[in-house]
């Protein structure tokens, strides 16, 4: 991945972009060639004004030439800027378009591996500073390092000895350079990784403000964001105090490069080497060269971080994504789910271990047992997920890393206890991007328990939900997101069953909104409240992710074996709760 390198890599994305890139370094240095013509026209005035008999005309001359060029490097430097401007935000809108949508297409794990904090930084800052590089840096930089190589040269033309001396400042600040950036690398790579640290901390000190309030939580979970924050300081106050003594020696040389040349120049006028207008040009030249060389070297420093933030681009950008087949599953399919010898694990252990199951069509099946023994993780494998380690999940005899995804996800609907809401209205939350009728959306949130409720809102279904509009009970979520699986109406329903109701009312109205749900479908349900699921065609009782056992609730029960035993400890901590 990183044979490529971070600066190609820019040039890469920039796609049908790169043209206007290369336009507008082209045009930098054209106008930082243009910027010396004054000064070699000035040249021509001193000379002129030297002489014993002074030719104004062509002193006028010159000087309109001058006033012509200056205005001709402006119009070129606009340009430059223009190109390199329009190249640098259809680069980064490109860009986060890619970002975005690949990572719609990673697999859930690349999200446990880098936080939500870690990308948003990549998506937003990371790439906000690529402007930055594509629009300003790239033509300074062609024309930073073109501009001193002319005048250089332009100076050795016109007297090799005393340009010579202008090496002095040259080599010394590439030393110092060397020695302050050694290490950049590493130093850069440490900063973006505290920077992603300090988003995280800050992410989950706001999001888990209320579970942290209600647990008496808030300074410990303060301290965390103080202790990076100081982690950050104190990393920066080390960098300082390693490289600013070297980097200021570093600008004081470079500024002071015009100590060699007025000294020698001096003496090199008296001794008659040169003329006067020479020793002018000289000056002014140099002060000019030694800027752009010193803008030359400053750009090591901004490259390493610039390119260290493309590399956390690319990083999302190359990761692989979850690939899948083209098969499409039929418009009515039957719905058969089967889990050949399935084994899978998120980290080192097995968590699903070498499982069979098969899930008949249009049948309930619950997925019982102990907290972590991998109801979850089965129940998401359906939906790809996470992709089976070894074995094979079937949907009517085809395997689902061979059905095209946008089909899977399709037939599969599922029913999360965390529901997701968009931040709009309660009819955008139903249809979730699908174009069924207003109608079809009232038909299913009746038959979802939660048309009454709307209808008692003042703008109905109209009503926005989210930080500028309502704020929904978590049954009222759960009961739009059923509304929402009617609506689909796809054959395959995951449903995580919910862990506890708000209130009687609130439980009878989800009962009866997932009987009308699971009508004809083929369902697996997480189950955590087991009288729910009594009547399961099959119940599959998992323990650290092996079926233990399975068959109806009355064949397990006089089995005497597991599920008996959750049964006990359920009646029991229903009688405790009722107590
Ligand atoms: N995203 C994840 N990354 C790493 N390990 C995970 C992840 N999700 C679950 N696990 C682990 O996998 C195992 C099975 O978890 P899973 O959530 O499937 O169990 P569960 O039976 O649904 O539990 P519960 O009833 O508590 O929801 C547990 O040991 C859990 O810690």
């Amino acid at each position: 991945m990183k044979e490529k390198s971070n600066l190609n890599f820019i040039l890469e994305v920039s796609g049908k972009e790169r043209f206007k890139l290369y336009m507008s370094a082209f045009l930098s240095i054209v106008s930082s060639l243009l910027s010396m013509i004054p000064y070699i026209l000035m040249y021509n005035i001193f000379l002129e004004l030297f002489k014993d008999s002074v030719d104004y005309q062509k002193i006028k001359s010159q000087a309109i030439t001058v006033g012509i060029f200056i205005l001709i490097k402006i119009v070129v430097f606009i340009l430059s800027g223009v190109f390199s401007h329009i190249a640098a935000f259809t680069i980064l809108y490109e860009l986060r378009m890619k970002a975005v949508n690949h990572i719609s297409k990673l697999h859930m794990g690349f999200f446990k591996g880098h936080t939500i904090g870690e990308v948003k930084k990549t998506i937003n800052e990371d790439i906000e500073k690529l402007e930055n590089f594509i629009a300003h840096q790239i033509p300074d930089l062609a024309s930073a390092v073109v501009a001193p190589i002319i005048i250089l040269l332009y100076l050795l033309f016109l007297n090799w000895k005393l340009a010579l001396v202008l090496f002095i400042p040259i080599i010394l600040g590439f030393l110092i350079q060397t020695i302050v950036f050694k290490g950049m690398k590493e130093r850069m790579q440490k900063y973006h990784s505290l920077v992603q640290k300090l988003n995280s901390t800050i992410i989950q000190y706001i999001n888990g403000m209320n579970v942290m309030k209600a647990f008496n939580l808030s300074a410990k979970s303060f301290k965390n964001y103080k202790d990076t924050t100081e982690e950050y300081a104190d990393y920066w106050t080390e960098i300082t105090m390693e490289t600013a003594p070297l980097y200021s020696i570093f600008l004081v040389l470079i500024d002071s490069g015009l100590l060699f040349i007025i000294p020698i120049g001096g003496i090199m006028f008296l001794n008659k080497e040169i003329n006067v207008s020479t020793y002018i040009l000289f000056l002014i030249l140099s002060a000019n060269f030694l800027t752009s060389f010193k803008q030359l070297l400053e750009f090591g420093g901004d490259f390493s971080m610039l390119l260290e933030g493309a590399g956390k681009v690319r990083n999302i950008i190359e990761q692989d994504i979850q690939v899948h087949g083209n098969k499409k599953l039929e418009e009515n399919i039957k719905g058969k789910i089967e889990f050949n010898n399935v084994t899978f694990k998120y980290d080192k252990e097995d968590v699903i271990k070498n499982l069979t199951l098969c899930v008949e069509p249009k049948s309930v099946v619950a997925l019982v047992g102990p907290s972590g023994s991998g109801k979850t993780t089965l129940a998401q494998l359906v939906g790809r997920f996470w992709d089976v380690e070894h074995g094979s999940i079937k949907i009517d005899g085809i395997d689902i890393k061979e059905i095209e995804m946008e089909n899977l996800m399709d037939k599969i609907s599922f029913v999360f206890q965390d529901v997701f809401m968009l931040q709009d209205s309660i009819l955008e939350n139903i249809k979730m991007g699908s174009n069924k009728s207003k109608e079809e959306v009232v038909e299913a949130s009746k038959k979802a328990q939660i048309h009454d409720f709307v209808m008692s809102l003042p703008d109905g279904y109209n009503t926005k939900i989210g930080e500028d509009g309502i704020k929904l009970s978590g049954g009222e979520k759960q009961r739009i997101s059923i509304a929402r699986a009617i609506l689909k109406d796809s054959p395959i329903i995951i449903l995580d069953e919910v862990t506890s109701y708000s209130d009687i009312e609130n439980e009878s109205k989800i009962q009866h909104a997932l009987k009308n749900l699971l009508k004809n479908k083929t369902a697996v349900i997480i189950a955590h409240r087991l009288y729910t699921i009594k009547n399961a065609d099959n119940i599959v009782v998992l323990n650290e992710g092996e079926i233990v056992e399975q068959g109806d609730h009355d064949f397990l029960i006089n089995k005497n074996g597991m599920y008996r035993r959750l049964w006990d400890i359920y009646d029991y901590e229903v009688a405790k709760e009722g107590a």
